[in-house]
């Protein structure tokens, strides 16, 4: 599925009849990520239990077709988060006055920093526990991927054999940079604190915007030529042809503003927004491909919300790892980028209950392939 078949910013509201399941939450320094499956006994008359057996994929393999929902919220904003839980009922099941006593949900699968601080407040307003799994277990990769280069998106199809090793770079607040070697086998490389938050926090003092989202609109317009210093600024117009940078490479980002004698009302807040973003993607492409180098990994995956599929945020993280790579290493993104940890933590519970649920009907093998499958069958909202 292609990332702009994934509808955003879509109100969920689900009729009567849909049934949720497993919640599973992120809580970001940024952003609170939701995602939770519903099923809508309406569109087939079979119970749920009943409905992995009637319903198979190409490979053979039973899938429970439903779907798996996506909603975020600024995690300053976490009583709007606490209302959306609440009036959806997604701490109840979704519709607990259908399934009777006893269905209430106690304990919902969490990760990020927030599943600890949040813990008191979930428990005291929804009398629910956050079941934690760490934050690094749940970044997960699977048929996800897709490069970006010159404005051209192309899927990759990975066999799983040729999947390991690669980095994941995952794009927060801040930035973690994981080795994965295999199924849940990896390591917390590297990391860097100049990452989304950096990006937004500011981006936010210095051009006033007022959403992320804004500041990313105002990058489009921007030119970053009128705040950065680039190599031709150092060599009157020409190339540095002896070390191979061309005279339109970055020299120094924000680096004309010390000596253009400006303030800084007058430069455009749409150039500073722009130099902005290709400083700190340029940097995280380069500490990804040093790292990359450092490992021997030809792939790089980078995930988190940052990213928002945003062409130039994209084309900016594959330049500098192609660049300092030589064209050796390759940079991929991710369809769920920003939702990778809710997606695990929710795995980590749907592992468990498709288990249960597909008792005497497929061997252990099969079940972890239909969960992989559940995931990529299902329609996927993000709002
Ligand atoms: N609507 C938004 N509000 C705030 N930040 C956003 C938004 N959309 C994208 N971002 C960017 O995504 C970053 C958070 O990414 P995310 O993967 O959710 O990390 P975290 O888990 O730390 O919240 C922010 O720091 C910001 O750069
Ligand atoms: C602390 C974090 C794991 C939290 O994850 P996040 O909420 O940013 O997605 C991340 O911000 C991070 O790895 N920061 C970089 C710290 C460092 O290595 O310098």
């Amino acid at each position: 599925m292609d990332p702009s078949e994934i509808e955003t910013e879509r109100e969920l509201n689900p009729n009567q009849s849909d049934r949720i399941y497993h919640l599973a939450v992120d809580f970001g320094g940024s952003l609170v990520k939701l995602v939770y499956f519903t099923k809508n006994d309406d569109d087939e008359e079979i119970p749920h239990r009943m409905a992995l057996a009637k319903s198979k994929t190409s490979s053979g393999y039973p899938v429970l077709k439903g779907r798996l929902q996506f909603k975020k919220f600024e995690t300053s904003k976490i009583n709007d988060c606490l209302e959306f839980i609440k009036s959806m009922k997604l701490h109840l099941g979704g519709c607990q006055q259908q399934d009777g006593p006893g269905t209430q949900i106690t304990a919902v699968k969490a990760t990020g920093g927030g599943a600890y601080k949040y813990a008191d407040l979930f428990k005291e307003r929804l009398g629910i526990t956050l079941d934690k799994e760490d934050e690094m277990d749940c970044l997960v990769v699977h048929q996800e991927a897709f490069t970006y280069m010159d404005g051209q998106k192309e899927f990759v199809q990975i066999e799983p054999d040729d999947l390991y090793p690669y980095l994941l770079v995952n794009i927060g607040s801040g930035v973690g940079i994981l080795k994965v070697d295999g199924d849940g086998k990896f390591e917390r490389v590297s990391g860097t604190s100049i990452g989304g938050g950096t990006f937004w926090g500011l981006g936010k003092l210095l051009t006033k915007c007022k959403s992320f989202d804004d500041l990313l609109e105002l990058s489009y317009r921007g030119d970053n030529s009128a705040i950065d210093m680039l190599v031709g600024d150092i060599y009157g117009g020409m190339d540095y042809s002896k070390v191979g940078l061309s005279s339109t490479i970055i020299a120094s980002s924000f680096g004309k503003a010390i000596s253009d004698k400006k303030e800084l009302e007058d430069y455009k807040p749409e150039d500073i927004a722009r130099s902005l973003l290709r400083m700190i993607s340029n940097n995280i492409g380069q500490i990804s491909y040093l790292n990359a180098l450092q490992f021997g990994v030809k792939r790089i995956f980078f995930s988190g919300f940052f990213i928002r599929s945003h062409p130039f945020t994209m084309d900016t993280l594959s330049d500098a790892v192609n660049f300092w790579s030589k064209g050796e290493a390759k940079a991929m993104f991710l369809r769920h980028e920003g939702f990778l940890g809710a997606v695990g933590a929710f795995m980590s519970s749907y592992k468990q209950d498709l288990h249960e649920l597909l008792v005497d009907q497929v061997d252990a093998v099969n079940k972890t392939q239909a969960s992989l499958d559940l995931s990529i069958d299902c329609t996927i909202y993000a709002a």
